[in-house]
């Protein structure tokens, strides 16, 4: 098996990931796999040296973080594998907090993969696992696990919203909060420790603990603030999920292939083609939209497959975070006298649906679709922000509709770099979650009208500092760090 081969087969949860050995040294392609302009190649450990002195000419080791272009060749051959800049990173001031070196080389398959044979004939070399570099730098102290997931969703960001706030996170955005709470309960626990063990004894600053207590109840506004924060980096990181619904042959496939630019979903004039949820992501305005088309709703249908099309609309609508409704212009057209206003009509219309418990004016955009077949110009007298005009065949309305969207998009996520920062990920609003009620019960022993046990409100510091901890990853379980790795590559 080549080297290429090993790298796309290491399992991502491999046991040998987590025998964690500082004293190997790992090597890794840190670029993309496969032909590219330039390939960087990492190594990183105490040997890391060891690559510069045996793969050049060069006699003592560069200055740091300097490049400087020499001929690579293999240890034992000696035969020159390509010309290239070579860079030394002592450590601990490298990015795993260990000596490091980079080769940076043509990015021709033949070439890297040379280099990396080389570095493999280096005695107690290996190849890096995914997420190596960068759990080295975790253990090294030069990361902490928040950033470290920042670092991670930087990798996986594909829109420029997300790519903003995983580069705040990387860079320390979140863990300055925590550590700042952190800090306080420290001192808190202190001065608690400070009461139990010399109260008796000695004069302690006067309302120490009541100073105490109000910390820890401005601490607990400052976790609600972030807990209640409309979930909005979670919806940033995972994307928003968006369903378009609306009666059969209103257009909803239309849409969802005009918004996608490609035809993801069938379209024929035939009512009731769609059938099954036809899911796409999208990059709207710089933020990500994961949007469902969806079988046309139909409650007089007795047809078992689009009823059974209709359940799932349904499900996805109630799970959905922002809902977009489809009306058909004819469809209102037919039966416009009988209604004294639009906004009346789509009372009846979202009724029709079967979606009565519908607020369609919270996180729901009304599309008035086929407006190129609106012969009596009905469309003119609707004046409603919240209502886009659009024709998915002429696609007049466009420019609106992606407007209106990202407005939507921008407050349902918010805008990374001119707010305070929000956690996006379940796995800091549970530890968070247990932070504030181990706080709240703090609180609650503290205001106990018979004297207050002090022993038991230091053991509710102590637990909140635990779950701080485990946030920032000062405790922590090989189980937790193996989901955050593995959503690594091969060479960070
Ligand atoms: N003239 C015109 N026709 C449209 C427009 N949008 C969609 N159509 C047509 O309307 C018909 C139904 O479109 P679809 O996109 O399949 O509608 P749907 O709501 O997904 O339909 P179901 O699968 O029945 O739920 C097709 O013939 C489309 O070409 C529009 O803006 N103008």
């Amino acid at each position: 098996m080549t080297i290429f081969q090993r790298i796309l087969n290491i399992p991502l949860s491999s046991s040998i990931f987590y025998r964690f050995n500082s004293n190997s040294t790992i090597f890794a392609l840190s670029s993309g796999l496969g032909k590219c302009g330039v390939a960087v190649v990492r190594v990183s450990g105490t040997n890391a040296n060891y690559a510069i002195t045996q793969m050049t000419n060069l006699k003592n080791l560069p200055e740091p973080r300097k490049a400087v272009l020499q001929n690579i060749k293999h240890p034992l051959t000696k035969e020159i594998i390509d010309k290239g800049l070579v860079l030394w990173f002592p450590g601990p001031r490298s990015f795993s907090g260990e000596d490091s070196c980079e080769f940076h080389v043509h990015g021709g398959i033949a070439v890297v993969e040379g280099i990396l044979n080389a570095l493999n004939s280096l005695p107690n070399f290996k190849l890096a696992d995914p997420g190596e570099f960068t759990k080295r730098a975790f253990l090294n102290g030069k990361l902490d696990l928040t950033e470290v997931e920042g670092l991670a969703d930087l990798l996986q960001a594909e829109t420029e919203a997300q790519r903003k706030q995983a580069f705040l996170q990387s860079t320390g955005s979140l863990s300055k909060s925590y550590k700042k709470w952190k800090d306080l309960l420290k001192q808190s626990l202190a001065n608690i420790e400070a009461d139990i063990d010399f109260a008796e004894t000695e004069t302690l600053d006067y309302g120490l603990l009541e100073k105490v207590e109000q910390n820890i109840k401005n601490l607990c506004k400052e976790l609600e603030n972030h807990l209640n924060d409309g979930c909005k980096g979670e919806l940033l990181r995972n994307g928003v999920k968006t369903v378009i619904l609306g009666e059969p042959n209103a257009g909803k496939s239309s849409l969802l292939n005009l918004l996608c630019h490609r035809p993801a979903s069938i379209v024929t004039p035939i009512s009731g083609t769609t059938r099954d949820v036809i899911e796409v992501t999208l990059n709207i305005g710089g933020y990500p939209l994961v949007l469902a088309d969806t079988a046309g709703l139909n409650i007089n249908s007795q047809d078992v497959i689009e009823i059974e099309g209709m359940n799932r609309a349904r499900d996805l609508y109630r799970k959905a975070d922002l809902i977009i409704l489809v009306v058909n212009i004819q469809s209102y057209s037919s039966v416009q006298e009988r209604y004294v206003s639009f906004n009346d009509y789509l009372k009846n219309y979202i009724s029709d649906l079967g979606l009565s418990d519908m607020n369609f004016r919270k996180n729901c955009i009304i599309i008035l679709n086929k407006i190129d077949l609106d012969t009596r110009n009905l469309s003119a007298n609707i004046c409603d922000k919240n209502v886009v005009k659009l024709s998915c065949k002429s696609e007049e309305g466009i420019i609106d509709l992606i407007d209106i969207l990202t407005k939507h998009l921008k407050v349902l996520c918010g805008e990374p770099t001119q707010e305070h920062p929000s956690m996006n990920q379940l796995r800091h609003r549970q530890e968070l979650e247990k932070c504030y009620h181990n706080l709240q019960r703090f609180l609650k022993e503290s205001e106990r009208k018979e004297s207050p046990d002090t022993v038991i409100m230091a053991e509710y510091i102590r637990k909140a500092l635990r779950n701080l901890g485990k946030l920032i990853g000062e405790v922590t379980s090989e189980e937790i760090l193996d989901i955050i790795f593995k959503d690594f590559c091969i060479g960070k």
